[in-house]
């Protein structure tokens, strides 16, 4: 039997190549030329890429490489974060409802009151303090989340607020009386907590990831407009909007119809949420670490009067704060002036999570820095080692002072 070569007449391949019977001379030599011009453009393609730098960000979830990217962003190509400002609007409301729900659900596990322990316990943290019924009088200088004078005010009334509970009640009523308080809370709150899953919908577009365990949402790149697209299939195009599309301008995405009723919602809510974070019962159980809250959510519920207003739009520290998990890898170009020369920056924001970190690994290859990104507030948690570095430039920063950190590692 006879072994096809490569150059046999029977060989698939050598027949695939052969030119039609139809083509003509011209048309050869014109497919010939063609190839020739991608092969050309393809070398400068790399040639021009070969100054290019590519970065990767790593470090565990919640360590701050996205927010770095931010600041990469606000940096280099602040009018991307411009257009991107309304649609941070959805996961700052994601943000609110998520951290109100789990202040709500913690609460009902402590049966919306503190324990007589907890009580005493938050009063012994009151240095000099004055005692009214056994119970310590006088704000704490030394604890952030905690307002001790509201923490026993609340229970036992203070001289600026309505006594709601009586000086002269006994704790237990106090409780009850607190308890009863929060109950009407939730209950007001109800509607606002609905709209945890919807938004959380909205942002990941119906994508679930298990293995963070924190019930965390993830949203892929790109989600940005995607919030937009929602709020562009959920109105009725009017003459303005379709406009604006056809100029290819983006239509604000709080047009999206649930961003505005949760907009509403907490507007209406706000006072109720302001009473909630307030509450001596939310800051005793956070005073005991019986809930934690992120950063995040302390910063917007601090600031929900400005959050809850009507027409709010997010400014760069809320965009700055606002937590959204990434999912997978996600590129991200910035043109960089260094010496004035100019150097496109290919910056890879990675997913951080356990599950997530399979995919780092084909973008080891041919990278040209890792900024690693370690969380400071985690200093005392057990964390993994990366064991990939040692070919590569290693950068370990917080993000509060990553750029500057960053600058003079690179460019001195
Ligand atoms: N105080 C403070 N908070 C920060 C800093 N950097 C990030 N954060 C906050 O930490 C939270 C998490 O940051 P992200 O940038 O989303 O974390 P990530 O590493 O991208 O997390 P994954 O996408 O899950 O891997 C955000 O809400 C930020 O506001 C920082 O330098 N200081
Ligand atoms: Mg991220």
């Amino acid at each position: 039997m006879r072994t096809p070569s490569l150059y046999s007449q029977d060989d698939p391949i050598s027949a695939a190549l052969k030119p039609s019977p139809s083509e003509t001379e011209a048309e050869a030599r014109r497919v010939s030329e063609q190839i020739d011009e991608d092969l050309r453009q393809e070398r400068e393609r790399l040639k021009r890429n070969k100054g290019d730098v590519k970065l990767l960000l790593l470090g565990q979830a919640e360590s701050g490489k996205s927010t770095l990217q931010k600041q990469f962003q606000l940096m280099y190509k602040p009018n991307s974060i411009d257009q991107e400002r309304t649609s941070w609007k959805t996961v700052i409301y994601f943000n609110v409802v998520h951290s109100l729900k789990h202040i709500l659900a913690t609460l009902e596990t402590w049966d919306d009151s503190l324990d007589e322990d907890s009580l005493e316990e938050c009063a012994s943290l009151v240095p000099n303090r004055t005692r009214v019924n056994g119970i310590a009088h006088q704000p704490s200088p030394s604890a952030s989340l905690m307002n001790s004078s509201s923490i026993t005010s609340g229970l036992l009334g203070s001289p600026d607020r309505p006594n709601t509970a009586g000086s002269s009640q006994p704790v237990s009523a106090s409780r009850e009386h607190s308890a009863l308080q929060i109950g009407n809370l939730r209950r007001r709150l109800t509607q606002l907590m609905a709209t945890d899953a919807p938004l959380a919908d909205r942002l990941s577009g119906g994508i679930t990831v298990s293995g963070s365990g924190k019930n965390n949402v993830y949203v892929r790149s790109g989600w940005q407009a995607r919030t937009i697209e929602n709020a562009l299939g959920r109105i009725k195009p009017n003459y303005n909007d379709e406009l604006k599309k056809s100029r290819g301008l983006i239509i604000d995405a709080g047009q999206d119809i649930l961003v505005q009723d949760v907009g509403r919602m907490l507007t209406a809510a706000k006072d109720d949420i302001k009473e909630l974070w307030s509450h001596p019962t939310v800051k005793g159980l956070i005073a005991r670490r019986k809930l934690k809250l992120d950063e995040w959510s302390e910063f917007f519920l601090r600031h929900i009067s400005r959050v809850a207003a009507p027409n709010y739009t997010p400014t760069t520290d809320d965009i700055l704060h606002a937590r959204i998990q990434t999912i997978g890898v996600a590129e991200h170009v910035f043109d960089v002036n260094i010496h004035g020369k100019s150097v496109s920056w290919h910056l890879f924001d990675v997913g951080g999570a356990r599950g997530q970190r399979h995919s780092w690994v084909p973008y080891f290859d041919d990278a040209n820095a890792i900024i690693f990104v370690a969380p400071v507030s985690a200093f005392d948690q057990v964390r993994d080692l990366i064991r990939h570095l040692d070919s590569f430039s290693v950068l370990s920063a917080t993000t509060s002072h990553n750029l500057s950190i960053f600058h003079s590692v690179f460019f001195g």
